[in-house]
């Protein structure tokens, strides 16, 4: 798995009529700030000087320290929900192994809107243009030899290309070494968090032994002193700099959120954890400023009070408790109090629920080995099988597991896979907000999507319809408002009910079993809707100043379009009425 992966699996996101989940008002955004984010009720943090570093700290923001979770980022102001508290170009930047092909290695542009130009040196990173290359010369030239040496000594093609952590670690010493080990830049990796004192007690010693290895051989260092240069002068300094990589870096997205690389900035990196978030960082794209893909704004996901902490989140807020809890305690070294992870066990997280077995509406907790008895919270209603629930949820997350392996080797298998086991975590009843349903959804569209052609046949386009369906009233019972995960799928189910129906006769074998989606001008409208509603989360959850990002701008294309084409079919119903009105009254 590369870094990328690593860490957006650790970032990164109920209704029973997905039509009405949709059709609804756009939920109000939550304008008070959250009282569950501050952790300074009682004055415990100590304002710090940035003795000349962070440069780029907002006057917005200042950095506090507190015993209980080190040194953060606190408002000085009441920001609102939707702006940007904080826009920064990170210090290093690496695309994961399977983007190096697809994507410009100094900008990060998709290659399919930008015709890319390989390296002739190592033959490894492409570019958008020479100006890209020659933007990415100062640190590639070191990165382009060692690319070199490392493939000629791979044992196997395969892995004739170091991963992610390699590449950023070796980017990370190539430019303290050039910008000299006291400038600010090289400080400010310096003061980043390290674990290294807790590791010999942690799952990681072997990541971290294994990545010292790799750095030191793609380096092409011969002996211990050969590191001296980049100021690390013990093997227990290149221990401590890979532990602030490990803890410090940010899974670098494409504008519609699909990680893509890692990045490092000291100053992001400042920001704490908490698993209801009030900030999100987001790579939005756009504007005169925002051109290249590693420009990185921290978001407000809500209004932030003046004097509170910036909280964001280091793991995919769509887990279950003990597996966002693994995470943390696993790579990040501490044990989450926020207020979802201290959340009271008579509260059922619809992330580990049930539907009633009444079908009162409400939900039940997961049943567990420990724990079987169940019942509902609303009518009480008690599981009558939590066995087959239990076992329906670990088939689930094997089916997962297996899956998203198998995703790049062989899709068809599975798609096969994700089609199976879906209706049968269904029936055992877990609503889609429900690990491992939500992520099973949102695999499965993947997958269905992936297998569009030329060609789409109409059940294949409502499948993928009703899956992104499920896969937002999912995410709606689990993120706030305006979060761009929620924003993004809206915006994914807005344009799929937009595509041109293949063969929409109302009669269709889909029609027949299922109520959704609709057909024709109702289709339309849902999708004109659903269009309205990713847009004015997008605006939050990318930033307004940012228009929503790239994914919000073409949103905003989109909206213009359907518009056109509602007024078209709203012109012909009413000709067609008018046409009909005309014959019965015998009038030609
Ligand atoms: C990316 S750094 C954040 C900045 C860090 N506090 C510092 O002083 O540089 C991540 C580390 O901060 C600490 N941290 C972040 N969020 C925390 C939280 N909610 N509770 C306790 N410690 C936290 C942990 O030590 C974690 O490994």
């Amino acid at each position: 798995m590369s870094f990328a992966d690593f860490k957006s699996k650790r970032q990164s996101k109920s209704s029973k009529s997905y039509v009405s989940a949709l059709s609804g008002p756009v939920a109000s955004v939550p304008t008070q700030s959250s009282p569950q984010a501050s952790t300074s009720a009682v004055r415990n943090d100590t304002v710090m000087d940035t003795d000349g570093l962070y440069p780029q700290l907002p006057s917005l923001l200042e950095i506090r320290k507190t015993v209980h979770s080190g040194r953060g980022l606190w408002t000085r102001q009441h920001v609102k929900y939707g702006s940007v508290i904080l826009s920064i170009d990170a210090h290093v930047v690496v695309l994961s192994n399977q983007h190096l092909d697809s994507h410009c290695s100094s900008c990060a542009k998709a290659a399919s809107t930008s015709p890319s130009m390989r390296c002739s040196g190592c033959g490894t990173l492409r570019y958008c243009n020479s100006g890209c290359q020659k933007a990415d010369w100062s640190l590639h030239k070191h990165e382009c030899k060692a690319l070199k040496r490392w493939a000629e000594t791979a044992p196997s093609a395969a892995l004739g290309v170091p991963n992610d952590a390699v590449r950023c670690l070796g980017r990370i010493l190539w430019q303290m070494k050039s910008n000299g080990l006291n400038s600010g830049w090289s400080k400010e990796i310096q003061t980043m968090q390290s674990h290294k004192v807790s590791l010999q007690h942690s799952a990681s010693v072997e990541t971290h032994t294994h990545l010292a290895h790799s750095v030191v051989r793609y380096l092409g260092l011969t002996a211990p002193s050969d590191l001296e240069e980049y100021g690390i002068l013990s093997t227990g300094d290149l221990v401590n700099m890979i532990s602030r990589f490990i803890t410090n870096a940010i899974a670098l997205t494409s504008p519609s959120l699909t990680p893509i690389g890692a990045i490092v900035s000291p100053l992001a990196a400042l920001t704490n954890h908490s698993c209801l978030p009030n900030a999100i960082v987001v790579f939005p794209r756009g504007g005169k400023t925002k051109m290249k893909e590693s420009v990185m704004d921290v978001i407000a996901l809500r209004d932030i009070a003046a004097g509170e902490e910036v909280l964001m989140t280091y793991v995919d807020t769509t887990l279950p408790k003990a597996q966002r809890q693994q995470v943390l305690t696993e790579t990040y070294n501490f044990t989450c109090q926020c207020p979802l992870c201290k959340q009271s066990a008579t509260v059922v997280d619809p992330r580990e629920a049930v539907l009633c077995p009444k079908s009162c509406g409400g939900i039940c907790p997961l049943p567990t080995e420990d724990n079987q008895v169940s019942r509902c919270s609303a009518c009480k209603a008690a599981i009558s099988d939590p066995d087959a629930v239990i076992d329906a949820a670990r088939v689930g997350q094997e089916a997962l597991d297996k899956a998203t392996h198998l995703q790049s080797s062989d899709a068809d298998k599975a798609k096969h896979l994700t089609t199976n086991i879906i209706p049968i975590l269904v029936s055992a009843g877990l609503p889609p907000s429900s690990h491992p349903l939500l992520a099973l959804l949102k695999l499965h569209q993947s997958l269905l999507l992936a297998s569009f052609s030329d060609q789409i046949s109409q059940n294949l386009l409502d499948e993928s319809i009703r899956a992104a369906a499920k896969h937002v009233a999912g995410l709606s019972a689990i993120l706030d408002p305006g979060h761009p995960v929620r924003g993004v799928a809206l915006a994914e189910l807005g344009k799929l009910l937009a595509v041109d129906e293949p063969s929409p006769s109302p009669s269709s074998s889909s029609r027949q079993t299922a109520s959704f989606p609709p057909s024709g001008p109702t289709r339309l409208k849902l999708a004109y809707e659903t269009l309205l509603k990713g847009r004015e989360e997008l605006l939050i959850g990318f930033g307004r100043e940012n228009e929503g990002g790239e994914v919000g701008r073409e949103v905003r294309e989109n909206i213009v379009a359907l518009e056109k084409e509602l007024g078209v079919w709203t012109t012909g119903i009413r000709n067609a009425l008018e046409d009909g009105a005309v014959r019965r009254s015998g009038k030609t």
